[in-house]
Parts: structure tokens; sequence; C-alpha cells
């Protein structure tokens, strides 16, 4: 079954390539370690996922893009079609003259409304070319005007349009530092909308992906591609093909609806995770070599610890043994507890590697789901791009509750002072829309907290 991306503003375009090209590069490399059939049969499951008939031999990504400046978009198509192995289609592409300016209410209020037949347009076409079609991935920043505005009104008609049809958002939280002043204001509407008309939201912290390429990549002078590279190799590894659960020999159809039914069992729970190890520049790779052991002994220990990346994590973290008990004694009995991240779901997908005993521990898990339903192995015999052995663990768990509340707090703050809200008046959000994001946010905090 194929998805069709949908790709928004700066972020969501700059983003959208590298995963394309991630997953075609690692389709035909010929590091896959598996033989020679099993690789024929991997690379036709990546295709039809994501890139429709070939064009002379080239393949083209079922993808459609939108932003308000044609700027970014002519890049994309550019570097796209200087890679020589893939395109994006002729007609894929919808952009104007003028941005968003960082601003959520002009993106969702004014472009959104005045270009929606267009778009939606592009999407419906995009759409029919799928012999069997999945869903919708779309990627977008929170913080920016065109991908967080536009990409929750285009979220909310695929909703309406295409309520059979599976939506997950990748969603780029902004840096910590802000270079956007309203970005917490742009971020709650995002959010906030996105929950109802989204089935799951994908969220990678900018900040966190920085420190990876600083950390465990060396590179010195990070930039968005950087940034960009290990988003979309984090993408690619859960998304290419894995077997189905009946069979061996046959990949997954629906790895959107698979990834779903696994990881979102209640329509409260949407935030998602991604964490890869390992992570390492070529030249490191050279001289490292793994254990799957301990692979996934650090794999876990990120999950407990809520650590986005293996270097600096606490070893200290423990799961709460004392599953059951009230809040009070768990405190008493496991100092570390307020560390550990309680999951609702998880999904790990190691290539080859069969004991993941760690990961089926009850105490890992709220109290209201078995491990038995709330844990998850994709399996496949292929390495992913140019590690010969790793894994990716994707998470629906407390991770994000930390995060969530500061920024809700900080657009609270500024909210009070009524700072800015004009901006967002003049184009038709009013004061109410604000409160009602406060309230739905600070419910989704709640609900986590709670697991
Ligand atoms: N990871 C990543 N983040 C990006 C990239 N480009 C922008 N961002 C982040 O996205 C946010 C700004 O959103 P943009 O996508 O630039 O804005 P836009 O959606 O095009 O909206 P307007 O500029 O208002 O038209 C900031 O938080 C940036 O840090 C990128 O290529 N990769």
């Amino acid at each position: 079954m194929s998805i069709v991306t949908v790709q928004l503003g700066q972020c969501g375009n700059q983003i959208g390539f590298e995963v394309f090209d991630a997953l075609l590069s690692d389709s035909h490399s010929s590091q896959g370690l598996c033989c020679k059939r099993e690789n024929e049969a991997y690379q036709a499951s990546c295709k039809e996922r994501f890139f429709s008939e070939e064009e002379k031999g080239v393949p083209i990504a079922r993808a459609v893009l939108v932003d308000m400046e044609p700027k970014v978009i002519n890049q994309t198509l550019a570097k796209a079609a200087q890679s020589g192995r893939w395109k994006y289609g002729q007609h894929a592409c919808f952009c104007q003259k003028q941005g968003s300016g960082n601003n959520w209410a002009y993106g969702y209020s004014v472009h959104g409304p005045r270009h929606e037949e267009s778009i939606m347009n592009l999407i419906r076409k995009e759409v029919e070319k799928c012999d069997s079609f999945s869903g919708f991935f779309i990627i977008m920043s929170m913080a920016g005007g065109t991908g967080s505005g536009i990409g929750a009104f285009v979220t909310q008609n695929l909703q309406d349009q295409y309520s059979n049809s599976l939506k997950m958002n990748q969603i780029i939280w902004p840096y910590g530092t802000g270079e956007v002043i309203v970005q917490n204001y742009n971020s709650i509407l995002t959010l906030s909308h996105l929950y109802r008309s989204s089935d799951a939201l994908l969220v990678h912290e900018n900040d966190a992906v920085h420190k990876i390429c600083a950390k465990l990549m060396n590179i010195k002078q990070i930039s968005f591609s950087d940034i960009n590279q290990v988003l979309a190799h984090q993408l690619g590894s859960v998304f290419q093909p894995t077997y189905s659960a009946e069979s061996s020999f046959h990949y997954r159809r629906n790895p959107l609806g698979d990834l779903m039914e696994h990881l979102v069992p209640h329509p409260e729970f949407k935030m998602l995770s991604i964490r890869n190890v390992p992570h390492m520049s070529e030249n490191s790779l050279a001289y490292s070599t793994f254990t799957w052991a301990g692979l996934l002994k650090h794999l876990r220990q990120m999950l407990i610890s809520n650590a986005r990346m293996e270097e600096g994590m606490s070893h200290h973290t423990q799961p709460n043994f004392s599953w059951g008990l009230t809040m009070l004694p768990r405190l008493v009995l496991n100092p570390w507890f307020q560390e550990f991240k309680t999951s609702l779901a998880n999904m790990v997908k190691p290539h080859l590697y069969k004991n993941l005993e760690g990961f089926k521990d009850p105490a890992l898990y709220t109290s209201w789901l078995v491990p038995v339903n709330a844990f998850n192995v994709w399996k496949t015999q292929r390495a992913f791009s140019k590690y010969e052995k790793s894994a990716v663990l994707v998470s629906n768990s407390q991770f994000l509750v930390k995060p969530l509340d500061m920024i809700v707090g900080k657009a609270w703050n500024m909210f009070a002072s009524k700072a800015y809200i004009h901006q967002y008046t003049k184009f038709g959000i009013e004061e109410e829309d604000f409160l009602d994001s406060f309230t739905s946010l600070e419910q989704v905090v709640a609900s986590y907290c709670n697991l």
C-alpha cells in the first residue's frame, strides 16, 4: 500500500527531500546484507510505498509540495532532479509569492482557505495514482506560519475528505532558545488543532537532533541539512519494509495502519517519539563494532531515562518495580522514579536479533495495558542504511510531558499580558481559540501524567 507525503513550508519541504533521498539510497544500497532475492523484494516494497511509476527509469516521489514562497520548493525540486536517482512529479507543487510571516493565523485562516481547492486537488491526484492507498504522512514545523498554519488547515481537510485514511503528522518542535518570537503561540495552536484531526503526531525536537549531530556525528558547524539527514535516517528506518506479522516471506502491506494499531491504542494519546542506535559518522563507523545485546540495552535505557541519545543518558533510572502501588510508595522505593517515563506502547525494529525480553517488562508500561498488547516487534533480515547492526524504537510514552507543559506555560504567560494577540485576532483567531487550545493541551498533559 502507498503513502502520500505532504511537505509544507520551508521545514517540511527540506525534511521531505531528505526522507525520500534516504529511502531511495537505502533501497539501492549494496550493504543490505541479505540475498539478492530478498533485496529485490525489499526494493519493490519500498517503491510501492513511496514512489510511483518510473519516468524514463527515474522513480517519482508520491509527494505534494506546498509553500507560500517559491525559493525552498525550487531548491527542493532541483536537488531531487540533480540526484539522478529520483524526482518529484512535474505538477506536484503549489507555491505563491508571499509567506505567512511566522503567523499561524495567516497560514490557517488566510492562505489555507484561499488555496484550499488547488492544494486539495493536487493531493487528490496523488492519491488517485496509488493502486492501494494507506494514508498521509504530513511533514511540517510547528513554529512558523505556513507549515504550521496551512499544515493544520490541510490536515483538517484531509480528515473531512478522507476520514477512512490514516493521517500521521511529522512535527518539528522548535529550538528552546527560539528563532521566532511567537513560536509558542504557533506551537500550541498547531498541536491543539492536529490533536483533533490527525491520528498520530510524530515529534522531533530540533534541540535533541542538534545534539545528536554535535555529539554523535561530530559535526562542527551544524546546518539544517545535517539535522534533516539524522531525522530522515530515523524516519527511514521506521518506514522501510519489514515482514508482516503472519509471515517472514511477505512484507508488511500497511505500515501506517500497523503503527497506529500498535502504538495509538487510545485517541487521547497520540504523541510518538523515535530513538535510534547507533548514530555515528562514516569515519567512526569504520572503527566500531557493536553487539546486539549492547545496542538493545542502550535503547531500553534511553527509553526509561527519556534520553534521545546514548551519550549522557542516566544509567541509574530504573522502572518502578512496585508496579501497581500508589504514587507515594513508588517515590520512596525508587528515588530515580521521577526520571522514569512510563510507556503506553512501544515498537522495536532490530534486524535479526531475537531476545527483546527487556522491552516486555510490565514495569515499563501503564497498568491498563498488558505488555503483550503494549509491545511489538517489527522484523526484517535486511540491514538499514550503512549500519550492519542497528535498531529503532517508536514509543508512545510520557516523553513529551515536560516540553509540552513548558511550551503551554510560556504561551500562557505571553497570552496573559496579551502580547502579539492582535496579530492573530486580525486574521480571525480569537482569544477564545487560544483558550480552547490551552484547555485541550492541558488535558493532554494531565492524561499523560496519569499513565
Ligand atoms: N529540523 C528542521 N527545522 C527547520 C528547518 N527549517 C526551519 N525549521 C524550523 O522550523 C521553524 C520555522 O518554520 P519554517 O518551516 O521555517 O516556516 P514556514 O512554515 O515556511 O512559515 P513562514 O516562514 O511563516 O512562511 C523553526 O522552529 C525552525 O527551527 C529544517 O530544514 N529542518
